[in-house]
């Protein structure tokens, strides 16, 4: 059987289509009669119908589709009869095959063929009151249309065989797919609840090898069997595969799936049963929620068999409410951008700065970007977080060369997740755009890992921003395992020493004559050093008199709101403006 989607989308475009007929019918009729003014009424109202269902067909019940069925049956026959032509008015009575493919497409039983007969005594009556019309004609138009109803009726029977498990009669996998594809946008629209459960019988491999696999099939009959009765209204059971069943329960919350399925295990006392059940969460897929009911499962295997476990592990509600805070206003739910500074080495001006996402929860307080970000890739959500971050940090800082003539580097972090979406270049050249903020002075910073990663669309992304002016560094470098001879291939223009090569430099002597190596090399690649973490004025010093020009840390700053960016640039020991580094 259809589902709604599928009712919308062939309903929508039978009325697009009937009703650019009935169009092109009045339009023929020209000059304007009433009768053509009615065929053109009766074609726009079609169209915009049809334009309706496609746009929101979905969101209808199935009862509501009887009546769009029964309305076209309806408008068919009104423009039949309004037909100055008796040609014409053949030509729009065959459009009762429209109806005739949907009755039997969408309904099953007493409603399809009430519908079809409907079609044909429309269809049969206004060509048999023209008397310009052959007796002939309506006969031939019912012959036609119960032979569509007979091929569409034996077309979806064969379809929804392979969505049934020929050994228990109950649906397979496919057809507990389109139930859950059918169920889960219903209830999250209404705000139904929607349980999931899959039932797994314990030790049945020992069962088969045992007895046999006849004994094992009776006895997937006999649970099949022992189950269909004892099911609530509107409740979906199917035999996932192997000896699993899984089973949909609209309306149900966890609890009452829970005592549901347990009312199932006892229903066949001799056979063991391991079962996983689960409530769909706000914003979950239909594969989350699988997956949650899978793990519930797994649980009570690993508990010892025979048992049931309810999985009532939601969504992280952190993520619920990162969610909704990027949704609706992103600054009023406390999410802002802070900015450290990044220093030359050789006079601690700042001649740039970090842009870093920070979250002053309006409950819980400042949140670690540990505790956040790590959840923002996981649910990704990182994408329109990275994308706030750019924006803001781009605004602030045009706003900042606007007041103070400072120019400064703005380097933003970016994650292979928010690279390998297409759009991210065009998201990036928006974000200049709107703000007025070069590419020139933008950095786009990236982990070693994602090269290790080796991601193609992540490196032609790269590849694209530097295109459009934009610079690449590679940030926590020395921390992931990228080989230096590799170095010379990465599009990147800025290495960032990571804060854990930095921290050892002033305590071993190798990590320093280790560190001069490294500046010999990205010097010898043309990519510019930052220095990471520098916390102490004894780092700082070495870093000097190793060469290395720039550096960021807390010995310089901690990150900021853009508020105290300004200060930082007045406390700036070089009063000369600083020169931010270029591309080379
Ligand atoms: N009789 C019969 N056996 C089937 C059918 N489909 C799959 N099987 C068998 O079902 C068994 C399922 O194996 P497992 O998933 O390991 O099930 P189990 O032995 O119950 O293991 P646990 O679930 O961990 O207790 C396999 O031996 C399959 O060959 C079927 O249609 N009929």
């Amino acid at each position: 059987m259809a589902t709604p989607r599928v009712m919308a989308a062939v309903t929508g475009s039978l009325y697009c289509a009937g009703g650019s007929v009935v169009l092109a019918a009045g339009l023929d009729g020209l000059p304007v009669t009433p009768a053509v003014v009615g065929l053109l009424a009766i074609g726009v109202l079609s169209v915009l119908t049809g334009l309706a269902c496609l746009r929101w067909g979905r969101l209808l019940g199935r009862g509501v589709y009887h009546l769009l069925v029964a309305a076209g049956t309806v408008l068919i026959a009104a423009a039949s009869l309004l037909a100055e032509h008796p040609a014409t008015a053949t030509a729009l009575a065959g459009l009762m095959v429209f109806v005739a493919l949907d009755s039997f497409f969408y309904f099953a039983g007493l409603g399809a063929v009430l519908q079809l007969l409907g079609a044909m005594a429309g269809g049969t009556a206004v060509l048999l009151v023209r008397p310009d019309v052959p007796d002939a004609v309506p006969v031939a138009l019912c012959l036609v249309c119960v032979a569509v109803a007979v091929v569409v009726g034996a077309l979806v029977r064969r379809a929804s065989s392979a969505s049934q498990d020929p050994l228990t009669g109950l649906a397979n996998r496919r057809g507990f797919d389109d139930a859950v594809d059918r169920l889960l946008p219903l209830c999250a629209r209404t705000g139904t609840p929607l349980s999931a459960a899959l039932l797994d019988i314990d030790h049945f491999k020992a069962i088969n090898d045992t007895h046999g696999h006849a004994v094992g099939d009776d006895l997937l009959r006999l649970v099949a069997d022992r189950w269909s009765p004892a099911l609530p209204a509107g409740a979906v059971l199917a035999r996932h595969g192997g000896d699993e069943f899984s089973l949909l329960l609209p309306d149900s919350a966890g609890p009452v799936a829970l005592a549901v399925v347990e009312q199932l295990r006892n229903a066949v006392p001799e056979v063991g049963l391991s079962c996983g059940v689960t409530q769909l969460q706000p914003g979950e897929t239909a594969s989350q929620l699988m997956r949650r009911a899978d793990r519930a499962l797994y649980q009570a295997k690993a508990a010892g068999r025979a048992r049931s476990v309810l999985d009532d592990s939601g969504p992280d509600p952190l993520a619920t409410e990162l969610a909704a805070a990027l949704a609706g206003d992103p600054v009023a739910a406390g999410l802002q951008v802070h900015y450290q500074g990044i220093v030359t080495l050789a006079d601690g001006a700042v001649v740039g700065v970090e842009a870093l996402a920070r979250w002053a929860h309006p409950t819980l307080g400042p949140l670690s970007p540990a505790r956040f970000i790590p959840l923002a890739e996981q649910t990704g959500l990182i994408g329109a977080l990275g994308a706030h971050v750019l924006r803001t940090a781009c605004a602030d800082l045009a706003d900042l060369h606007a007041r103070t003539g400072r120019r400064l580097l703005l380097t933003v972090n970016v994650s292979g997740h928010q690279l390998c979406d297409p759009d991210f270049p065009d998201l990036v050249g928006a974000a200049l755009a709107g703000t007025g903020w070069p590419a020139g002075s933008t950095v786009i910073e990236v982990t070693e890992n994602l090269f290790e990663a080796e991601s193609p669309a992540a490196v032609a992304a790269l590849d694209t921003l530097r295109e459009q002016g934009l610079s690449v560094a590679i940030d926590d470098f020395g921390t992931g395992y990228s080989s230096l001879a590799r170095l010379d291939t990465l599009p990147a223009d800025f290495l960032k020493l990571d804060h854990s090569f930095v921290s050892a430099l002033t305590t071993s002597s190798k990590r320093a004559r280790l560190m001069r190596s490294i500046m010999a090399l990205s010097d010898a690649l043309g990519l510019q050093l930052i220095a990471e973490g520098v916390e102490t004025p004894a780092q700082a010093d070495l870093l000097r008199s190793l060469g290395c020009l720039y550096a960021q840390g807390y010995h310089f700053s901690r990150p900021v709101p853009i508020a105290e960016v300004e200060a930082l640039l007045d406390g700036a020991a070089d009063p000369v403006p600083a020169v931010p580094p270029v591309r080379r």
